[in-house]
Protein backbone atom coordinates (compact mmCIF):
# COMPACT_ATOMS: atom_id res chain seq x y z
CA UNK A 1 0.00 0.00 0.00
CA UNK A 2 2.39 2.37 -1.36
CA UNK A 3 1.40 5.12 -3.03
CA UNK A 4 -2.51 6.20 -3.29
CA UNK A 5 -4.18 4.24 -5.74
CA UNK A 6 -7.73 5.79 -6.87
CA UNK A 7 -9.49 2.93 -5.60
CA UNK A 8 -8.59 4.62 -1.77
CA UNK A 9 -9.98 8.15 -2.53
CA UNK A 10 -12.91 9.01 -1.09
CA UNK A 11 -15.46 11.39 -2.31
CA UNK A 12 -15.18 14.81 -1.49
CA UNK A 13 -18.21 14.79 0.83
CA UNK A 14 -16.68 11.86 2.94
CA UNK A 15 -13.10 13.29 3.14
CA UNK A 16 -11.40 13.85 6.44
CA UNK A 17 -12.03 17.71 7.53
CA UNK A 18 -8.73 19.49 7.63
CA UNK A 19 -9.69 21.01 10.77
CA UNK A 20 -10.39 18.09 13.15
CA UNK A 21 -13.03 18.53 16.38
CA UNK A 22 -12.26 16.41 19.19
CA UNK A 23 -15.03 14.98 20.78
CA UNK A 24 -14.25 16.43 24.66
CA UNK A 25 -17.79 14.97 25.73
CA UNK A 26 -18.00 11.12 24.74
CA UNK A 27 -19.36 9.40 27.94
CA UNK A 28 -16.44 7.88 29.88
CA UNK A 29 -18.13 5.50 32.23
CA UNK A 30 -16.78 3.97 35.24
CA UNK A 31 -17.88 0.00 35.98
CA UNK A 32 -16.56 -0.54 39.29
CA UNK A 33 -19.38 -0.68 40.96
CA UNK A 34 -19.78 -4.27 39.21
CA UNK A 35 -17.14 -5.50 40.34
CA UNK A 36 -18.62 -5.61 43.87
CA UNK A 37 -22.27 -6.40 42.17
CA UNK A 38 -24.16 -8.24 39.47
CA UNK A 39 -26.20 -5.63 37.84
CA UNK A 40 -29.42 -7.24 39.05
CA UNK A 41 -29.30 -7.90 42.31
CA UNK A 42 -31.33 -5.66 44.53
CA UNK A 43 -30.79 -6.29 47.97
CA UNK A 44 -27.29 -4.95 48.48
CA UNK A 45 -25.97 -1.57 49.61
CA UNK A 46 -24.45 -0.53 46.02
CA UNK A 47 -27.74 -1.52 43.73
CA UNK A 48 -27.52 2.70 43.73
CA UNK A 49 -24.52 3.10 42.39
CA UNK A 50 -25.76 0.14 39.78
CA UNK A 51 -29.12 2.49 39.31
CA UNK A 52 -26.48 5.77 38.95
CA UNK A 53 -24.37 3.36 36.00
CA UNK A 54 -27.52 2.34 34.52
CA UNK A 55 -28.58 6.01 34.08
CA UNK A 56 -25.34 6.76 32.70
CA UNK A 57 -25.28 3.85 30.07
CA UNK A 58 -29.17 4.80 28.89
CA UNK A 59 -27.92 8.24 28.56
CA UNK A 60 -25.33 7.58 26.54
CA UNK A 61 -26.70 5.18 24.23
CA UNK A 62 -29.73 7.44 23.68
CA UNK A 63 -27.24 10.97 22.86
CA UNK A 64 -24.12 9.55 21.37
CA UNK A 65 -24.88 5.48 20.87
CA UNK A 66 -21.12 5.78 21.51
CA UNK A 67 -19.62 5.61 25.55
CA UNK A 68 -15.92 4.63 26.89
CA UNK A 69 -15.69 2.32 29.53
CA UNK A 70 -13.09 2.28 32.48
CA UNK A 71 -12.61 -0.07 35.40
CA UNK A 72 -14.24 -2.61 32.98
CA UNK A 73 -12.48 -5.71 34.65
CA UNK A 74 -10.50 -7.14 31.69
CA UNK A 75 -7.26 -7.52 32.63
CA UNK A 76 -4.28 -5.88 31.11
CA UNK A 77 -2.21 -8.84 30.70
CA UNK A 78 -4.82 -10.09 28.52
CA UNK A 79 -5.34 -6.88 25.98
CA UNK A 80 -1.45 -6.07 26.17
CA UNK A 81 -1.32 -9.71 24.29
CA UNK A 82 -3.00 -9.66 22.20
CA UNK A 83 -1.55 -6.35 21.12
CA UNK A 84 1.92 -7.55 21.06
CA UNK A 85 0.50 -10.82 18.70
CA UNK A 86 -0.95 -8.35 16.33
CA UNK A 87 1.81 -6.32 15.80
CA UNK A 88 4.01 -9.44 14.95
CA UNK A 89 1.62 -10.94 12.75
CA UNK A 90 0.97 -7.50 10.96
CA UNK A 91 4.64 -7.27 10.77
CA UNK A 92 5.29 -10.32 8.63
CA UNK A 93 5.62 -9.75 4.89
CA UNK A 94 2.75 -9.77 2.46
CA UNK A 95 3.11 -13.12 1.39
CA UNK A 96 3.47 -15.04 4.90
CA UNK A 97 0.23 -12.77 5.89
CA UNK A 98 -1.63 -13.97 2.75
CA UNK A 99 -0.71 -17.88 3.52
CA UNK A 100 -3.95 -17.23 6.16
CA UNK A 101 -5.98 -15.18 3.38
CA UNK A 102 -9.73 -14.70 4.35
CA UNK A 103 -11.87 -16.30 1.08
CA UNK A 104 -15.36 -16.89 -0.41
CA UNK A 105 -14.80 -20.86 1.22
CA UNK A 106 -15.63 -19.54 5.02
CA UNK A 107 -11.94 -19.18 6.33
CA UNK A 108 -11.48 -16.23 8.25
CA UNK A 109 -8.32 -15.05 8.51
CA UNK A 110 -6.09 -12.26 6.75
CA UNK A 111 -7.66 -9.75 4.06
CA UNK A 112 -6.32 -5.97 3.05
CA UNK A 113 -8.72 -5.11 0.62
CA UNK A 114 -12.22 -4.32 2.12
CA UNK A 115 -13.90 -1.90 1.18
CA UNK A 116 -16.93 0.08 2.71
CA UNK A 117 -19.47 1.64 0.34
CA UNK A 118 -17.28 0.72 -2.51
CA UNK A 119 -14.29 2.55 -1.84
CA UNK A 120 -11.48 0.56 -0.35
CA UNK A 121 -10.48 1.03 3.00
CA UNK A 122 -6.37 1.61 4.12
CA UNK A 123 -6.09 -1.37 6.49
CA UNK A 124 -4.90 -5.27 7.15
CA UNK A 125 -7.33 -7.40 8.87
CA UNK A 126 -7.13 -10.05 10.34
CA UNK A 127 -10.29 -12.13 11.88
CA UNK A 128 -11.42 -14.73 13.90
CA UNK A 129 -14.61 -16.33 15.41
CA UNK A 130 -15.52 -16.71 18.84
CA UNK A 131 -17.05 -20.41 17.90
CA UNK A 132 -15.06 -22.01 15.80
CA UNK A 133 -16.95 -23.30 13.49
CA UNK A 134 -19.19 -21.05 13.23
CA UNK A 135 -23.08 -21.74 11.17
CA UNK A 136 -24.02 -19.39 8.74
CA UNK A 137 -26.51 -19.28 5.95
CA UNK A 138 -24.84 -20.66 2.81
CA UNK A 139 -25.42 -17.44 0.76
CA UNK A 140 -27.01 -14.01 1.04
CA UNK A 141 -29.64 -15.27 -1.33
CA UNK A 142 -33.36 -14.32 0.59
CA UNK A 143 -34.48 -18.01 -0.66
CA UNK A 144 -31.91 -19.70 -0.26
CA UNK A 145 -31.69 -22.22 3.38
CA UNK A 146 -28.75 -24.09 2.98
CA UNK A 147 -26.42 -23.44 5.87
CA UNK A 148 -22.26 -23.85 5.95
CA UNK A 149 -19.63 -23.34 8.43
CA UNK A 150 -17.26 -20.51 8.67
CA UNK A 151 -13.57 -21.44 10.14
CA UNK A 152 -10.83 -20.01 11.53
CA UNK A 153 -7.19 -20.00 10.45
CA UNK A 154 -4.46 -19.75 12.46
CA UNK A 155 -1.13 -18.04 11.08
CA UNK A 156 2.42 -20.22 12.02
CA UNK A 157 3.56 -16.81 13.39
CA UNK A 158 3.43 -15.67 16.49
CA UNK A 159 3.03 -18.84 17.67
CA UNK A 160 0.55 -17.14 20.69
CA UNK A 161 -1.66 -15.31 18.18
CA UNK A 162 -4.21 -18.24 18.74
CA UNK A 163 -3.78 -18.70 22.57
CA UNK A 164 -3.85 -14.89 23.12
CA UNK A 165 -6.91 -14.21 20.62
CA UNK A 166 -8.74 -16.94 22.49
CA UNK A 167 -8.36 -15.35 25.91
CA UNK A 168 -8.71 -11.60 24.49
CA UNK A 169 -12.40 -12.73 23.18
CA UNK A 170 -13.36 -14.57 26.61
CA UNK A 171 -12.73 -11.76 28.33
CA UNK A 172 -14.50 -9.73 25.39
CA UNK A 173 -17.68 -12.07 25.83
CA UNK A 174 -17.80 -11.40 29.90
CA UNK A 175 -17.71 -7.39 29.49
CA UNK A 176 -20.32 -7.49 26.69
CA UNK A 177 -22.85 -9.66 28.96
CA UNK A 178 -22.09 -6.96 31.39
CA UNK A 179 -22.92 -4.25 29.04
CA UNK A 180 -26.08 -6.25 27.75
CA UNK A 181 -27.29 -6.29 31.46
CA UNK A 182 -27.32 -2.56 31.76
CA UNK A 183 -28.69 -2.08 28.59
CA UNK A 184 -31.71 -4.24 29.57
CA UNK A 185 -31.97 -1.91 32.83
CA UNK A 186 -31.68 0.98 30.90
CA UNK A 187 -34.36 0.31 28.51
CA UNK A 188 -36.64 -1.41 31.40
CA UNK A 189 -36.27 -4.83 30.98
CA UNK A 190 -35.03 -7.66 32.79
CA UNK A 191 -31.32 -8.10 33.85
CA UNK A 192 -31.07 -11.22 31.25
CA UNK A 193 -33.32 -10.11 28.91
CA UNK A 194 -30.46 -10.64 25.95
CA UNK A 195 -28.80 -13.29 27.15
CA UNK A 196 -30.96 -15.96 25.44
CA UNK A 197 -29.36 -14.30 22.25
CA UNK A 198 -25.79 -15.32 22.83
CA UNK A 199 -26.28 -19.05 23.27
CA UNK A 200 -24.81 -20.41 19.86
CA UNK A 201 -23.11 -16.54 18.50
CA UNK A 202 -21.50 -15.54 14.92
CA UNK A 203 -19.39 -13.13 17.30
CA UNK A 204 -15.58 -12.65 15.71
CA UNK A 205 -12.82 -10.35 16.66
CA UNK A 206 -11.16 -8.40 13.96
CA UNK A 207 -7.24 -6.92 14.26
CA UNK A 208 -7.27 -3.54 12.10
CA UNK A 209 -4.15 -2.12 11.26
CA UNK A 210 -4.14 1.05 9.37
CA UNK A 211 -0.52 1.86 7.87
CA UNK A 212 1.11 5.21 7.27
CA UNK A 213 -0.58 6.82 4.51
CA UNK A 214 0.78 9.98 2.58
CA UNK A 215 -2.83 11.26 1.97
CA UNK A 216 -4.32 11.39 4.56
CA UNK A 217 -7.07 13.51 3.83
CA UNK A 218 -8.12 11.85 0.78
CA UNK A 219 -8.25 8.07 1.73
CA UNK A 220 -9.93 6.54 4.77
CA UNK A 221 -9.11 3.97 6.99
CA UNK A 222 -12.23 2.75 7.24
CA UNK A 223 -15.05 4.55 5.32
CA UNK A 224 -18.38 5.91 7.31
CA UNK A 225 -20.47 2.77 8.51
CA UNK A 226 -22.47 1.55 11.11
CA UNK A 227 -21.79 -1.91 12.68
CA UNK A 228 -24.92 -4.52 11.86
CA UNK A 229 -24.38 -6.61 15.24
CA UNK A 230 -25.51 -5.40 18.75
CA UNK A 231 -22.10 -4.48 20.41
CA UNK A 232 -18.71 -3.81 19.86
CA UNK A 233 -15.97 -3.62 22.45
CA UNK A 234 -12.95 -1.80 20.62
CA UNK A 235 -9.42 -1.42 21.88
CA UNK A 236 -7.40 0.87 20.18
CA UNK A 237 -3.81 2.12 20.83
CA UNK A 238 -2.15 5.74 21.44
CA UNK A 239 -3.02 7.09 18.01
CA UNK A 240 -6.03 8.87 17.88
CA UNK A 241 -8.08 7.76 14.91
CA UNK A 242 -11.91 7.03 15.28
CA UNK A 243 -14.50 9.72 14.64
CA UNK A 244 -17.81 9.21 15.07
CA UNK A 245 -20.78 11.48 13.80
CA UNK A 246 -22.22 13.51 16.79
CA UNK A 247 -25.87 12.93 16.71
CA UNK A 248 -26.71 16.09 18.08
CA UNK A 249 -25.15 18.09 15.26
CA UNK A 250 -23.66 15.58 12.44
CA UNK A 251 -20.39 17.09 12.92
CA UNK A 252 -17.77 14.37 12.46
CA UNK A 253 -15.51 14.10 16.25
CA UNK A 254 -12.66 12.29 17.19
CA UNK A 255 -12.31 10.03 19.99
CA UNK A 256 -9.41 11.32 22.19
CA UNK A 257 -7.58 7.70 23.11
CA UNK A 258 -8.07 6.60 26.90
CA UNK A 259 -5.69 4.51 28.34
CA UNK A 260 -6.48 1.09 28.79
CA UNK A 261 -10.46 1.69 28.23
CA UNK A 262 -12.46 0.38 25.59
CA UNK A 263 -14.82 2.45 22.97
CA UNK A 264 -18.03 0.85 23.23
CA UNK A 265 -20.87 1.48 20.32
CA UNK A 266 -24.14 0.17 20.05
CA UNK A 267 -24.93 -1.49 16.64
CA UNK A 268 -28.01 -1.91 14.28
CA UNK A 269 -29.62 -4.72 16.53
CA UNK A 270 -29.74 -3.04 19.22
CA UNK A 271 -31.74 -0.18 17.24
CA UNK A 272 -33.77 -2.38 16.09
CA UNK A 273 -34.35 -4.24 19.47
CA UNK A 274 -35.28 -0.59 20.80
CA UNK A 275 -37.60 0.33 18.12
CA UNK A 276 -35.08 3.43 17.93
CA UNK A 277 -34.61 4.39 21.26
CA UNK A 278 -31.40 3.42 21.20
CA UNK A 279 -29.50 4.42 17.78
CA UNK A 280 -26.66 2.75 16.14
CA UNK A 281 -24.33 5.80 15.00
CA UNK A 282 -22.19 6.18 12.17
CA UNK A 283 -18.10 6.36 12.55
CA UNK A 284 -15.05 5.59 10.40
CA UNK A 285 -11.15 5.94 11.08
CA UNK A 286 -9.06 8.78 9.76
CA UNK A 287 -5.42 7.56 8.67
CA UNK A 288 -2.15 9.60 10.07
CA UNK A 289 0.40 10.19 7.62
CA UNK A 290 3.32 9.17 9.88
CA UNK A 291 1.89 6.66 12.12
CA UNK A 292 0.52 3.22 11.87
CA UNK A 293 -2.67 2.68 14.34
CA UNK A 294 -3.56 -0.65 15.57
CA UNK A 295 -7.49 -1.59 16.56
CA UNK A 296 -9.15 -4.10 17.92
CA UNK A 297 -13.05 -4.60 18.10
CA UNK A 298 -14.72 -7.36 19.21
CA UNK A 299 -18.24 -7.44 17.32
CA UNK A 300 -20.76 -9.36 19.46
CA UNK A 301 -23.24 -10.99 17.40
CA UNK A 302 -25.84 -13.39 17.59
CA UNK A 303 -26.69 -16.82 16.31
CA UNK A 304 -26.97 -16.75 12.36
CA UNK A 305 -30.82 -18.08 12.63
CA UNK A 306 -31.84 -14.61 14.96
CA UNK A 307 -34.49 -13.35 13.64
CA UNK A 308 -34.55 -9.79 14.72
CA UNK A 309 -36.99 -7.26 15.30
CA UNK A 310 -38.40 -4.91 18.12
CA UNK A 311 -38.75 -6.56 21.54
CA UNK A 312 -42.59 -6.88 22.08
CA UNK A 313 -41.97 -4.88 25.66
CA UNK A 314 -40.74 -2.14 23.71
CA UNK A 315 -43.60 -1.56 21.55
CA UNK A 316 -47.26 -0.68 21.88
CA UNK A 317 -50.04 1.11 20.16
CA UNK A 318 -48.36 4.97 20.87
CA UNK A 319 -45.20 3.16 19.78
CA UNK A 320 -45.68 0.49 16.68
CA UNK A 321 -43.08 -1.61 15.79
CA UNK A 322 -40.46 0.53 13.25
CA UNK A 323 -38.60 -2.29 11.77
CA UNK A 324 -39.98 -5.46 10.22
CA UNK A 325 -38.34 -8.82 11.12
CA UNK A 326 -35.03 -9.87 9.45
CA UNK A 327 -32.87 -12.57 9.50
CA UNK A 328 -29.56 -11.81 11.31
CA UNK A 329 -27.55 -13.99 9.18
CA UNK A 330 -29.19 -12.85 6.12
CA UNK A 331 -28.09 -9.50 6.75
CA UNK A 332 -24.11 -10.84 7.48
CA UNK A 333 -23.59 -12.51 4.77
CA UNK A 334 -25.05 -9.76 2.64
CA UNK A 335 -22.59 -7.91 4.04
CA UNK A 336 -19.55 -9.72 4.14
CA UNK A 337 -21.06 -10.48 0.34
CA UNK A 338 -20.74 -6.45 -0.23
CA UNK A 339 -17.18 -6.06 1.52
CA UNK A 340 -15.18 -8.47 -0.31
CA UNK A 341 -15.14 -6.63 -3.71
CA UNK A 342 -16.24 -3.12 -5.36
CA UNK A 343 -19.77 -3.79 -6.36
CA UNK A 344 -22.10 -0.75 -7.54
CA UNK A 345 -24.76 -1.22 -4.84
CA UNK A 346 -25.34 0.53 -1.87
CA UNK A 347 -24.96 -1.72 0.57
CA UNK A 348 -27.51 -3.28 2.87
CA UNK A 349 -28.79 -1.50 5.40
CA UNK A 350 -31.38 -1.70 8.87
CA UNK A 351 -33.01 1.19 7.08
CA UNK A 352 -34.59 -1.13 4.52
CA UNK A 353 -36.25 -2.96 7.03
CA UNK A 354 -37.89 0.12 7.74
CA UNK A 355 -41.77 0.28 8.05
CA UNK A 356 -42.95 2.98 6.56
CA UNK A 357 -44.34 5.43 8.75
CA UNK A 358 -48.08 7.39 8.31
O1 LIG B 1 -10.50 1.30 14.16
C1 LIG B 1 -11.44 1.99 14.53
O2 LIG B 1 -11.31 2.95 15.27
C2 LIG B 1 -12.84 1.67 14.06
C3 LIG B 1 -12.98 0.31 13.46
C4 LIG B 1 -14.41 0.02 13.06
O3 LIG B 1 -15.27 0.84 13.15
C5 LIG B 1 -14.75 -1.32 12.57
O4 LIG B 1 -13.81 -2.12 12.31
O5 LIG B 1 -15.96 -1.59 12.44
FE1 LIG C 1 -17.25 -0.06 13.08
Amino acid sequence: MGEVDPAFIQDQEHRPRSSIIEAENIPVIDLSPLNTQEAGDSTSDSSSSIHGLVKEIGSACKEWGFFQVINHGVSLDTRQRMEAASRKFFAQSLEEKRKVSRDDKGRLGYYDAEHTQNIRDWKEVFDSLVQDPTLVPLSHEEDDDQVTHWTNQWPQYPPDLREASQAYVQEMEKLAYKLMELIALSLGLPVKRFHGFFKIQTSFARLNRYPPCACPNLALGVGRHKDAGVLTILAEDDVAGLEVKRKSDGEWVLVKPTPNAFVINVGDIIQVWSNNMFESVEHRAILNSEKERLSVPFFFNPAHYAIIEPLEELINEQNPPKYRPYNWGKFLTNRKHTSFKKLNVENLQVYDFKVPQE
